[in-house]
């Protein structure tokens, strides 16, 4: 569904990311993972379109990403869900409005939607906070929603950035058994992270593939994670 062939990246400087390559078939699980300002979050952006290879070849739903112009691309958009690392609210707006936000901006009519959005705030368990705002929130509470509102569309691949950051191990557990839940329905999965307690934590749970990007080039990290 994604893929970046031999992709190199370079913010103006020397170049951050260099000779790239990664798949993301349905049902795959990667993690991402590497020091502080290795690429990361850059290298997710390459995988949602938010930034273009400077070398190299980003396809995402088999269309090369240079081939996309800006509806094109607003439509691949909705078929990937991203939970950013900072998770990213309007502060004035209540929790609910915020998850369905991405509904209300493709047109689709809230009232029609109710029950889905109730359904996917029991999911992550903030069914009582429809009307919290942003605010008021816990970390942990924020990041549930973020999952929340990056699912709201029913993407196809999920793409977090950090989801577990700033939650205890408990609320991180709960927040990787919900993108474990996602895989089984079929959904690819990308999480970046630093937490190799976690990585570890979902190796025991379902199969998944740990890059690491190390001197700018990312490799298959060892069994031992
Ligand atoms: N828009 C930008 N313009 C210029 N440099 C940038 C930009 N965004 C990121 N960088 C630089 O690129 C490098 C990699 O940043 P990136 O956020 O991808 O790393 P990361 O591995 O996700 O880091 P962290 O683990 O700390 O979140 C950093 O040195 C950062 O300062």
């Amino acid at each position: 569904m994604i893929t970046l062939e031999n992709v190199g990246y370079s913010y103006g400087g020397g170049d951050l990311l260099s000779d790239v390559s990664v798949k993301l078939s349905p049902g795959s699980f990667h993690f991402l993972t590497g020091p502080s300002g290795s690429g990361k979050t850059t290298l997710l952006k390459l995988c949602y379109g938010a930034l273009l290879p400077t070398r190299g070849r980003a396809t995402l739903f088999n269309t090369d990403l240079r081939a996309l112009d800006r509806d094109q691309m607003a439509l691949m958009r909705r078929r990937i869900g991203v939970v950013h690392q900072d998770c990213r609210f309007l502060d004035h707006l209540p929790l609910a409005d915020n998850i369905a936000l991405p509904l209300t901006v493709s047109g689709h009519n809230l009232a029609d939607e109710a029950g889905n959005l109730t359904e996917l705030m029991q999911w992550v368990g903030l069914a009582g906070r429809f009307d919290a705002l942003p605010p008021e929130l816990s970390g942990g509470e924020r990041q549930r929603a973020a999952l929340a509102r990056a699912v709201i569309m029913s993407p196809d691949v999920i793409i977090a950035d950090e989801p577990t950051g700033n939650v205890d191990w408990e609320m991180s557990q709960r927040l990787l058994h919900l993108l474990i839940e996602l895989n089984r329905m079929g959904r690819a999965v990308l999480i970046a992270t630093h937490d190799l307690a976690l990585i570890r934590a979902a190796k025991s749970q379902v199969q998944a593939r740990v890059l690491r990007i190390s001197n700018h080039k990312l490799q298959l990290a060892g069994a031992d994670l």
